[in-house]
């Protein structure tokens, strides 16, 4: 089986053991389930071409083991029922390539012309099906949660999604297409590293040739793999976002304040809560996230526990916009920040190849221990920041920003490559007006007059608060909208006729 040969004869021992495990998922689908129950999900992709290459391989092997040996010679393919879910968004070449394979390789075409769903309740119907196989890998965003043998998830047909390529990364697709040498879809050799509907799928800007704009290079070109996706455009983008808040009837200025960000601070550190050290990058990100129009809801303080990280990570992740964490970060034993994140995310803690590779060149050979634990990062959720001055990029998972700084050059070089990058999704909102008023009367006597502000004004913050019990009262009026900010400090300073004076800082 020229696959299988093609493999075992290759030097890459890490595909070796990808192949094996993968072509092991397929041969126990193919114990476990009726073979006319068995269906192959292929669209042309290259996760699709991989996968249907995996299973004639086990196919082939499925068969041997079974001792049917006299009928080797005539397996050269697996006749498995293969669906494809046809699409008028489709790229012509995709089109084409998936037909023309199929012919290629005797598999028993079912087209469907409804969404996925409903296409395949249809099926169910039609024919019983136990079983799909799918080219679904760790990181396309709907693999979060899945293992090899997963159920449809509720509210969909029931079947099992065998995923035998779920851990595989970019670079084991391109190094078992290019090992085996087989066809793929020619777009892939313009520039396209993943691909979507000719609406959202563009080239990967990552590929441009420089003696060119128009030219692309293959996509086995693509050094990391994380960057796959670059080519697939967001579906709401921030303008978007802005647009349709604005066709609601509001003005811009109430659409900005509709998105305004709010983000909260997690510094993990059990020396912080003994006192031995003090707490400066969390204020310093304060002070950051305020300049750019965000608030920050919630700064906390927590032990180098993982479960102490979980808790407070799935409390913030779910109200707040962007969580950033400081702290328990590398390979010492009080390092948990990354098990706290996946544990809020019910993800598994796994090798991230990309990750691996910034470290061995950043340390050399002996960098992570035993089980290169600092390349073990929240599985399917994570993104990786890459900027030319970070010698590490930091780790994004979903909306959980962790950050390596220990000091406050660290924090203001991170900050600055975050604000550079637009996947960290940091983006400017509408910044904050502040005005402050000093003022020697007591806190009885402004208190019914502050109550009453605060009702009125509900869009200002309004703060008070002194350096000492006998200095001057300092107040502190922050909000989105000028003018707003102004009416309010206005009726405050006229109620105490010269009581009040401004000042530029709230000390
Ligand atoms: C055969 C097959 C089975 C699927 N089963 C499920 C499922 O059980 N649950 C689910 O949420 N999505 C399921 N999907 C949808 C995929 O998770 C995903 O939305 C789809 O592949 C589109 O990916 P894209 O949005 O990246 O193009 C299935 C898709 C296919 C082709
Ligand atoms: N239109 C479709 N018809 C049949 N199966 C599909 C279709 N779209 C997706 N799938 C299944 O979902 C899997 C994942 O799709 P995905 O788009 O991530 O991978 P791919 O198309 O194989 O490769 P690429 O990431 O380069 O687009 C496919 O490998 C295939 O099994
Ligand atoms: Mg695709």
């Amino acid at each position: 089986m020229e696959i299988d040969e093609a493999v075992r004869g290759c030097s890459d021992r890490r595909l070796r053991t990808k192949y094996d495990n993968a072509v092991y998922v397929v041969q126990r689908a193919f114990a476990l389930y009726p073979f006319e129950e068995v269906a192959f999900s292929f669209n042309g992709g290259k996760d699709s071409t991989v996968l249907l290459h995996l299973i004639r391989a086990g196919y082939y092997l499925y068969k041997k083991d079974s001792g049917d040996a006299a009928k080797m010679d005539a397996i050269k393919n697996c006749p498995l029922r293969t669906i494809y879910f046809e699409s008028p968004c489709a790229f012509p070449e995709i089109d084409s390539f998936t037909y023309e394979t199929v012919s290629t390789y005797g598999l028993p075409l079912e087209t469907i012309q409804s969404d996925f769903k409903s296409g395949l309740e249809g099926l169910l119907k039609e024919k019983p099906t136990k079983a799909i196989f799918i080219g679904t890998r760790i990181g396309d965003p709907n693999a979060v949660g899945q293992e090899q043998f997963s159920p449809s998830s509720p509210g969909w047909p029931p079947f099992m999604r065998v995923n035998p390529i779920l851990d595989w990364s970019y670079r084991d697709v391109w190094s078992f297409l290019l090992t085996c040498k087989v066809k793929y879809c020619s777009l892939y050799d313009q520039g396209y590293t993943s691909i979507g509907s000719i609406h959202d799928t563009v080239p990967n800007a990552l590929l441009s040739d420089s003696s060119s704009e128009k030219t692309f290079r293959p996509a086995y070109m693509l050094t990391d793999g994380r960057l796959e996706r670059a080519g697939r455009t967001k579906k709401t983008s921030h303008k978007i976002e802005m647009n349709s808040v604005a066709s609601n009837g509001m003005n811009n200025n109430e659409a900005e304040q509709m998105i305004s960000r709010a983000a909260s601070i997690i510094v993990v550190s059990d020396e912080i809560l003994f006192g031995i050290t003090e707490d400066k990058l969390g204020t310093a990100l304060c002070k950051k996230l305020h300049a750019i129009g965000w608030r920050v809801s919630h700064v906390a303080v927590v032990r180098n526990e993982i479960d102490s990280v979980a808790e407070e990570v799935e409390r913030c992740k779910s109200t707040d916009d962007m969580v950033f964490i400081f702290g328990a970060l590398g390979p010492l034993h009080s390092d948990i920040s990354l098990a706290g994140v996946a544990k809020a995310f019910a993800v598994r803690l796994a090798p991230d190849e990309e990750f691996e590779d910034y470290l061995s060149q950043l340390m050399g050979s002996n960098y992570t221990g035993d089980r290169n634990e600092m390349a073990l990062l929240p599985e399917g959720i994570t993104e990786l920041l890459h900027h030319k001055a970070l010698p590490l990029p930091l780790i994004k998972c979903r909306n959980v920003i962790t950050l390596a700084a220990t000091n406050l050059d660290e924090l203001d070089t991170e900050w600055d490559c975050l604000l550079d990058t637009q996947e960290s999704g940091l983006v400017q909102a509408k910044p904050f007006v502040s005005k402050h008023l000093r003022t020697t009367l007591s806190d009885v006597q402004i208190a019914p007059v502050v109550a009453k502000l605060c009702l009125e004004f509900s869009d200002v913050y309004i703060g008070c608060h002194r350096i000492s019990r006998a200095g001057p009262l300092v107040v502190n009026l922050t909000g989105k909208d000028n003018q707003r900010v102004q009416a309010a400090l206005e009726k405050l300073t006229s109620s105490f006729e010269g009581q009040f004076s401004q000042v530029d800082c709230c000390k």
